[in-house]
């Protein structure tokens, strides 16, 4: 078995692990933190778990955290940052669900999160956990930067057009939109007045119009991915719903004769969690709420050049845990797929 730390486990991404992690046959999670809560039983805060885990929240300073195998930073950006090195070095691998060590570029980083970073020596190391781009690197991982829940969503589904695309210039890969939505868990279970009911229900709004940071994010994926820099417009929008994301994907084409269900289903077929509609069906985020999956569609509608791509994951979990889990997988050399839902909880 392998000996799990959590921290910040009364969170929903942390939460969420625990979900998953207790139908893992091959782990074991010896502990869970959190500091408003330490001491508290995890199944008093969390009756769903009752009968599934035994453990008492602990203080994120708990020496425990150094006899885990694999430790997950659940926690706000900032903060595996800190206690990373000290893990590494103790010989327990890292897989920080904030983004930490998502961007390889020191000063990058520090633009867009507005901080200094205490473990730039670590960003060069860092692996980035996105399986279908970087499979291989993530086995032999230490540590992984598990990606964010709307990179994932718009990485995926640009990544065909992009990829394959990218020398016969399948696309123009400098106009690319990316039209948004995320359910409110996106934002954390901290008390927040832009999180109220009442100031989100009935209502929907974009947000960070004029920059947010996993545009970076999103761009260096692609340019991981194809080698190239891309132009992407990004804009987040936030549904009155729990969980869920929704991208509607927009590119110009550039050369007509590729058929792009082909393309996206052959760019797709080896993958566990990635599931390519047969046609241009209209995509829902509850047929994939709960699960590991990231569902897409492909269509160029007006047959006029513009290419529309649907793209929808559940936050929590490809956006989140799953992926970690997944990630988890992977680098203990598990099968990849252990644990992981794929069927939606629908309605
Ligand atoms: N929610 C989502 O859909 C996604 C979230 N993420 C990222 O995952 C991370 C966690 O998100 P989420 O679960 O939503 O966040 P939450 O706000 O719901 O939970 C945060 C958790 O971290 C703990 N925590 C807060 N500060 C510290 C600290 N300084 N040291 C140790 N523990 C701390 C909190 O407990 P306590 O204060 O008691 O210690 C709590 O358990 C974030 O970085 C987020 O950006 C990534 C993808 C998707
Ligand atoms: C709805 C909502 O507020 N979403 C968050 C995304 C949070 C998130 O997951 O951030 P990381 O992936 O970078 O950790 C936001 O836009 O800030």
């Amino acid at each position: 078995m392998i000996k799990v730390g959590i921290v910040g486990g009364t969170g929903y991404t942390g939460s969420e692990l625990l979900r998953l992690l207790v139908h893992h046959p091959g782990v074991a999670v010896s502990v869970v933190t959190s500091r408003a809560d330490a001491g508290t039983r995890v199944d008093a805060m969390f009756p769903q778990l009752r009968g599934h885990v035994e453990l008492e929240f602990a203080s994120p300073d708990t020496p425990a955290l150094s006899d885990c195998e694999l430790v997950f930073f659940a926690t706000p950006n900032g903060t595996a940052m800190q206690h990373a090195p000290a893990l590494l070095s103790a010989g327990v691998r890292v897989i920080d669900l904030a983004a930490d060590f998502r961007l390889d570029q020191v000063e990058v980083w520090e633009h867009w999160y507005g901080m200094t970073h205490a473990a730039p020596s670590l960003l060069g190391e860092a692996v980035y956990g996105l399986p279908e781009i970087n499979r291989e690197a993530i086995r032999g991982a230490r540590l992984v930067a598990n990606p964010g829940c709307y990179p994932t969503a718009v990485t995926l589904g640009l990544l065909p057009l992009l990829e394959t695309g990218a020398e016969a210039g399948l696309v123009d890969k400098d106009r690319l939109i990316c039209d948004v939505k995320s359910g409110v868990t996106g934002a954390g279970r901290k008390a927040s007045t832009g999180l109220l009911m009442a100031e989100v229900g009935e209502s929907f709004k974009a947000y960070s119009v004029s920059g947010h940071r996993h545009q970076p994010e999103i761009r260096a994926n692609l340019r991981r991915a194809t080698g190239q820099e891309v132009g992407l417009t990004f804009v987040p929008h936030l549904v009155p719903m729990a969980r869920g994301i929704e991208a509607t994907l927009y590119a110009f084409l550039t050369d007509d004769r590729t058929d792009l269900q082909t393309l996206y289903e052959q760019r797709y077929a080896d993958e566990p969690f990635v599931d390519v509609m047969p046609s241009a069906a209209a995509l829902e985020t509850r047929s994939v709420r709960g699960t590991n999956l990231c569902r897409l569609s492909v269509v160029e509608p007006l047959g006029n050049g513009v290419v529309v791509v649907q793209s929808v994951i559940d936050n929590l979990v490809k956006g989140a845990a799953g992926q970690a889990v997944q990630n988890m997988n992977l680098m203990f050399g598990l099968d990849e797929a252990l644990a992981l839902p794929t069927v939606g909880l629908v309605p």
